[in-house]
């Protein structure tokens, strides 16, 4: 037995939800270019869950339900009270979500029309979650939801309390879409072993949070934004990325484990950041970050992945840098789930194994005389 390193190439599952085979990224078959400019993360939320884009009615059916389950018990509330102010972001939804588990009477309810509607209170309850848990470390009260036409204006209201502008919504709502799903990347591929051992659906969740959490995976988009204010300008870009490849060092939002030739969300978040950018007169981290593309793929021949552009849009939109990885969840969580209905739908245990390299034919010696 020869382990592969990382699991490179192993197909391990099959899935029809999304495929990324020869560098073009499809939901369900709908090519992500097509899906960016012209559907809403809602929509896209439904077309993984359900396996079709939804007509009005179903879709306007899906808002109502997320706008009906948004709301957090209270009990959850005041537990995110109980958290340390710099606890970091990604851990404290990794808890609150363990925690809503508690609070959902479905919870132990493992049939099919329990788990959607679970993946449904999932959707609409993550923005809350993370919304409050940005307020109350401000030593705010959060804000509860109130009706909203997408899950990006939900939060980004509750976030601020303000209305948000129109601008800002399709933004989110673009991001969204662009992050929702990802064949077997290493939080969906978490989510799976978890319940493919017949756990729960918020146990899946909470696996794949924490796998997101990781600078290799989501938590790039934040390490890019913490790299682009290391930086500071323009001017500082080439010495700082010459120092840091010459010192074999990582540059985040570089590289793909399977996109080689770019990844295809990356052309759509560049062109975000350039027009938010614009719009706000602020084109400094745009600049930044396509220089640092410019010399990382000159130098390295490395593409800028989904996190690359994404810390500028997000930045740009006034986002606070911890809550990136965070968005990233909201909008994965629809992929999240949908993966783990469909190991349901046909589950096996996953258990590869392991090529052994440790000692062998050892001899215990007892405590006294080692
Ligand atoms: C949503 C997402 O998860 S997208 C990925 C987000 N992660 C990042 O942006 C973090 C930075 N990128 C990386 O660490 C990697 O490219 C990964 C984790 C995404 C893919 O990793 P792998 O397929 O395992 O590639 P691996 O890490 O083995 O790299 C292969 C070679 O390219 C180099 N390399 C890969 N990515 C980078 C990078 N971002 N900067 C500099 N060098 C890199 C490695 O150092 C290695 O070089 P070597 O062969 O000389 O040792
Ligand atoms: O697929 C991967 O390995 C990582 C990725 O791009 C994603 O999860 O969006």
């Amino acid at each position: 037995m020869t382990a592969t390193k990382g699991l490179e190439g192993i197909v391990a599952a099959e899935s029809s939800i999304s495929s990324i085979i020869d560098g073009v990224l499809t939901y369900r078959g709908y090519n992500i270019d097509d899906l960016a400019e012209n559907a809403t993360f809602e929509e896209v939320a439904y077309l993984l869950w359900y396996g079709k884009l939804p007509n009005r009615a179903e879709l306007a059916g899906l808002i109502d339900q997320l706008n009906e389950y948004a709301p957090i018990s209270n009990e959850v509330i005041n537990q995110i009270k109980t958290y340390p102010k710099d606890a970091n972001s990604m851990a404290a939804l990794r808890t609150a979500v363990s925690s809503l588990a508690l609070y959902d009477a479905e919870a132990g309810d493992m049939s099919r029309e329990a788990n959607l509607r679970k993946a449904i209170r999932l959707q609409a309850q993550l923005p809350t979650v993370i919304a409050a848990f940005s307020r109350i470390r401000e030593g705010k009260e959060p804000i509860a939801p109130k009706k909203a036409s997408s899950v990006a204006e939900s939060f980004l209201y509750m976030l601020t309390g303000k209305d948000p502008e129109k601008v800002a919504i399709e933004a989110l709502d673009k991001a969204l879409v662009l992050h929702a799903d990802h064949e077997l990347n290493a939080s969906t591929f978490a989510a799976r072993v978890t319940v493919a051992t017949l756990s729960d659906i918020y146990s899946g969740v909470t696996s794949a949070i924490g796998a997101l959490k990781g600078p290799l995976h989501g938590g790039a988009n934040e390490a890019v934004m913490a790299m682009l204010e290391e930086v500071g300008t323009v001017e500082n870009v080439e010495n700082y990325i010459s120092t840091k490849l010459a010192n074999k060092e990582k540059i985040m939002g570089f590289g793909h484990r399977v996109y080689k030739n770019g990844d295809p969300r990356a052309k759509h978040l560049l062109k975000m950041s350039q027009e938010l950018g614009k719009m706000t007169g602020n084109l400094k981290w745009f600049e930044m970050s396509v220089k640092i593309e410019e010399l990382v793929t000159g130098q390295k021949g490395l593409k800028p992945n989904v996190d690359f552009y994404s810390a500028s849009v997000y930045t740009t939109l006034e986002i606070p840098r911890d809550l990136f990885t965070p968005i990233f969840a909201i909008s994965r969580l629809s992929g999240w789930t949908a993966h783990i209905l469909e190991q349901f739908e046909n589950n096996r245990l996953i258990r590869p194994r392991a090529e052994y390299t440790g000692p062998t034919h050892q001899k215990y010696v007892s405590i006294d005389q080692r």
